[in-house]
């Protein structure tokens, strides 16, 4: 057994309504879990002691990310900066990088992503397959994810590639047969780009027949949905119970209605708002009635090329209408929530010691600081 005393911290941030915080707190972690919280001067012994000097808080939970890429579309994102719209189409020219690259190339890509991902406080990360579209491609991209985390989503589902362009039907059958029977050995979840706002993504009935083939094989859900206009994603998520449904940029009041007191969580993704030049979803409107609403990166290639949460929370509280104290709460608590993981994106007694710091005296300083490296793992 060992175990790390804590102290040194400017403010302590539990997510833990019953978790008492004194006012100048400490907390010891034996064998990678919270085993004491408390106030510093009755802090038992430990092994070792760790100043935190600063804000601690449950480590950032990614939702939602798509990293098992190769290529670049920074010429993309440019254009879009001067008025090119976003429609999806532009993924394609990943699969087609994606499907060259090494499994050497692909597995390192990824493990410079997620060590960037961690050096700016993130814990737990979700990863999505969704740039292979063949059998073998979806299944490596499975199998490097899960190499990585046990949040692992099956995405075969992200658009029709080029090859089934004249076979949507048939991309579908495809996709639902043999794609998802191998899937489900290495995915937690299935997820679908539901968007029918998108020539190449899919309708509400392509997206519920491939989501409720996904339940079937025993994959949890989640739901790509009113992303570049309004549509069916949401009321779908919620009506399948899915775990989430993600980016919410359109949404109806009927759209809202039906997340309220749902056990399905609106991810907001502010990154994909910042890179495709959109409008940003109103979080305010979302929380003001109840809907449960989480932060994640969408760190992908096309539409938001970002590893930070920070940054994500400097956004949602800029341009979306959350204090900051929700946006923490949503990149931490919110995004386990979407994830179904009880155990994370709260520091209690017991919790795994999945832990960030922040080098400022509180978190309000996470969006007042925007781009200032100040989030890092304390352990
Ligand atoms: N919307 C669908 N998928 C990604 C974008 C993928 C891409 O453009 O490469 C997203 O979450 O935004
Ligand atoms: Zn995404």
């Amino acid at each position: 057994m060992s175990s790390t005393l804590i102290t040194g911290i400017t403010e302590l941030i539990t997510n833990d309504p019953d978790t008492e915080v004194p006012p100048d707190p400490a907390l010891i972690v034996t064998d990678g879990r919270v085993s004491w919280i408390g106030s510093a001067d009755r802090a038992p012994a430990a092994d070792t002691a760790l100043p935190a000097e600063g804000t601690v808080l449950p480590a950032f939970v990614d939702s939602h990310s798509h990293l098992v890429f190769d290529g670049d579309r920074s010429v993309e994102f440019t254009a879009r900066m001067i008025g090119a719209r976003y429609d999806g189409g532009g993924i394609a020219t990943t699969v087609e990088a994606t499907r060259a690259a090494t499994d050497e190339r692909l597995r390192a890509l990824v493990e410079a992503r997620v060590a960037e991902m961690r050096r700016q406080g993130t814990g737990v990360v979700e990863i999505k397959s969704g740039y292979g579209l063949n059998t073998p491609d979806e299944l490596r991209s499975l199998r490097i994810a899960a190499e990585f985390t046990s949040e692992v989503t099956f995405l075969g589902a992200h658009v029709v590639p080029v090859e089934y362009r004249s076979d949507r039907a048939g991309y579908v059958d495809f996709v639902i047969g043999e794609m998802l029977q191998r899937a489900a050995e290495y995915a937690r979840w299935i997820d679908v780009f539901c968007e029918p706002n998108s020539p190449h993504a899919f309708t509400g009935e392509e997206s519920r027949e491939i989501l409720l083939a996904g339940r079937a094989a025993g994959l949890e859900l989640r739901v790509h949905g009113n992303q570049l206009g309004h549509g069916p994603g949401a009321q779908l998520a919620v009506e399948l119970d899915a775990a989430s449904v993600d980016h919410c940029t359109y949404l109806s009041d009927a759209d809202i209605d039906a997340l309220v007191g749902s056990a399905t969580v609106a991810t907001v993704l502010p990154g994909v708002e910042f890179s495709t030049h959109s409008p940003y979803p109103d979080a305010r409107k979302l929380i003001d009635s109840g809907v449960t609403v989480a932060i994640a990166s969408d760190c992908n290639p096309g539409t938001c090329y970002s590893t930070s949460i920070p940054f994500m929370i400097s956004l949602a509280v800029r341009e979306m209408g959350m204090t900051p104290t929700e946006a923490v709460w949503a990149a931490t608590r919110g995004s386990a929530l979407s994830l179904r993981r009880d155990d994370l994106g709260v520091i209690k007694v017991g919790s795994p010691a999945e832990l960030t710091v922040l080098d400022a005296p509180n978190h309000l300083h996470l969006a007042y600081r925007p781009g200032v490296p100040l989030a890092r793992r304390l352990l």
